[in-house]
């Protein structure tokens, strides 16, 4: 139950075959688009090389009739011909249209699909990750896999198809230059593609890496300018910035030699299947195995096939970094929950009280025990405050109540042992509200109806008065309509953990944890605080965790002190508050004196 997550960084390579196959798999729903578009893109190529070989064909056909004077047809040929460039611009229009459409498709069903895996995994699974590094996975690395169907597979099909009309046409009028052209064909569809893309594996990746890695930096630096700017250090984090930068435009700079390299040999070899048509062919004019305009066409079609093996090496270059994306996302995506939802769920019973025995967590394997033999019950209805020094253990006992992180010992809520709940099931008869609250970057209204969508006004006024935020909000121009910023800038300290509050007392849950509420609160609204909770929670459970002693016995019947992982103690408040001075059991329950009277 407590095993290390695994580090999805360490993915093991897979092959890029099945890695391929993976993805078309998750394109499901959206083939009949993609094979659209690709039927689309070979029609548009195909028109376009008919209408050169036509052309090439009918001008040289209209020339030597003209020089010899013989009537020729040319209503056939000229009808067809602008047939073919309908076909061709028209095709082309549709085809930009429809694989751009699908695609879309498919990135949107991978994302939503990549985060209906993350959701299992948060936070015990993510915890390797940085907040930058998933934001990478789920859009950047996303996006580069649209590659895989817009630069591989359309390109590799189109090609195929016409190297295989080629030969046949070559084949049919001269069997000689068909096996001629299967050399330069062999050489720029085959040898350099292979080639491009053994050696642009590595310099892809690292393409994908450093950009990560450049994204990371600039959020974290971003994020952190106020304190780098205090401690003078933005020069270092610029230099990490410019080592970063300086790896990927090397890796850069491979892939576009690659590129280069492979262009050249491409156009080498489209000169090879020319000349191997003027060599075989000039001697079959003499011979008159071959009509001139039919040679006309043969240097025209080669020429077109070439057309379609040129994106190949450049393809198969770039598929390194495509495949490094679409590992990363898989690995991410295959990394087990931590926390496993039982087959069959628990029904969910009426009783609310909470039991905890023998609990320990620990952060990972290699961790220590953070919680180490925790024993603590909360009966239904109870108020409990758990204290304790700094690094207690306090806060990660509410990570095990909610289901966040894997546990052993065990939890039971109504009797029923928590880890046979569906976590949302747990999730909803207790609401919380974390050290570090998150606000989410709009109104007010929009952030404390998270915890039930459908608030009335009057529900919204009720958790407002009891959070102690009415005077604030009626402080507001705009009011509920407020905007918080990003994490709540745009509100302080105090105000964002009362919204919290809020939030948690309208999810009208039976039990309610609260951990370090009135944290950045001055003594007088922390105490109104606790006395409006009170009033708010009656006949219902609370956990607080806190530092912090005034005003306690307002609001909890019990106190239990948490050091070391473990509940050394467990008294009423009054005894508690009573038998020693305030001053005396800060210093009993921390070293650190962290437990201070308000
Ligand atoms: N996500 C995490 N990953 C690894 N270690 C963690 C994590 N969260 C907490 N810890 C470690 O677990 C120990 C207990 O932390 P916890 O936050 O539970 O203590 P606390 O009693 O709530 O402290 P405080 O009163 O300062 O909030 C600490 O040593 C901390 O470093």
């Amino acid at each position: 139950m407590n095993a290390r997550p695994p580090d999805p960084r360490d993915a093991p390579f897979a092959d890029s075959g099945q890695v391929l196959r993976r993805l078309l798999g998750l394109a499901r729903g959206h083939r009949g688009w993609m094979a659209a578009g690709a039927a689309l893109a070979l029609l548009s190529t195909l028109s376009g090389i008919g209408l050169l070989a036509v052309s090439g064909h009918f001008i040289t056909s209209m020339a030597l009739a003209g020089a010899s004077g013989a009537a020729i047809n040319y209503y056939t040929p000229a009808a067809l011909i602008r047939l073919l460039a309908i076909l061709r611009t028209g095709g082309r229009y549709a085809e930009r249209l429809i694989t751009h459409e699908a695609t879309l498709r498919v990135l949107a069903r991978l994302r939503i699909w990549l985060f209906g895996r993350l959701v299992p995994l948060a936070p015990a699974g993510l915890g390797g990750l940085r907040s930058a590094e998933l934001f990478s996975r789920l859009r950047a690395d996303v996006d580069a896999l649209e590659h895989a169907y817009l630069g591989v597979l359309i390109p590799l099909l189109v090609a195929l198809v016409v190297t295989g009309i080629v030969l046949a046409t070559a084949l049919l009028y001269l069997p000689v230059l068909a096996l001629w052209l299967l050399l330069p064909i062999g050489l720029g569809g085959v040898l350099l593609p292979r080639w491009a893309m053994k050696k642009g594996a590595a310099p892809g990746a690292t393409v994908v890496e450093c950009a990560e890695t450049l994204r990371t930096l600039a959020a974290d630096g971003l994020r952190g300018r106020a304190e780098l700017a205090l401690y003078g250090t933005e020069s270092a984090h610029a230099e990490r910035i410019a080592a970063a930068t300086i790896r990927l435009q090397q890796a850069r700079r491979q892939t576009n030699r690659l590129e280069a390299i492979s262009g050249a040999g491409v156009a080498l070899a489209a000169q090879l299947a020319v000349v191997g048509v003027l060599v075989f062919g000039l001697p079959a004019l003499h011979t008159a195995t071959l009509a001139p305009p039919d040679l006309t066409m043969l240097v025209l079609l080669a020429m077109a096939a070439f057309d379609a093996i040129a994106p190949l090496p450049e393809a198969w270059a770039q598929l390194g970094a495509t495949m490094a994306s679409a590992r990363r996302v898989f690995a991410l995506a295959d990394t087990p929950p931590p926390v496993i939802e039982p087959q069959a769920p628990s029904p969910v019973v009426h009783d609310d009280g909470l039991s905890i025995r023998r609990l320990r967590l620990s952060y990972g394997a290699l961790e220590p025990w953070v919680l180490d033999g925790v024993d603590l019950d909360l009966p239904q209805g109870h108020r409990l405050a758990v204290v304790g020094p700094s690094g207690a253990g306090k806060s990660s006992l509410v990570g095990a109540l909610l289901r966040l992180y894997p546990y052993q010992g065990s939890i039971t809520l109504g009797g029923t042992p928590l880890d046979t709940w569906q976590g949302d099931d747990v999730r909803a008869r207790i609401a919380v509200v974390d050290q570090q609250p998150y606000l989410f970057d709009a109104s007010l209204r929009n952030n404390l109806c998270i915890a039930r969508p459908d608030a009335t006004d009057e529900q919204l006024k009720k958790v407002i008065v009891q959070a102690q935020l009415d005077g604030y909000v009626a402080s507001l121009p705009q009011g509920l309509d407020t905007w918080v910023g990003e994490n709540g800038v745009r509100v302080s300290g105090g105000e964002a953990r009362r919204i919290a509050i809020a939030r948690a007392l309208l999810a009208d849950a039976p039990i309610l944890v609260l951990d370090e509420p009135t944290e950045g609160l001055d003594a007088g609204t922390a105490a109104q605080l606790y006395q409006a909770l009170a009033a708010a929670m009656a006949g219902r459970s609370v956990l607080l965790i806190t530092h912090r002693l005034g005003g306690l016995s307002t609001l909890v019947d019990e106190v239990a002190t948490m050091r070391h992982g473990r509940i050394i103690e467990c008294v009423p408040t009054a005894v508690y508050l009573g038998v020693f001075s305030g001053a005396e059991r800060a210093s009993a329950a921390s070293p650190a004196g962290q437990v201070t009277g308000i």
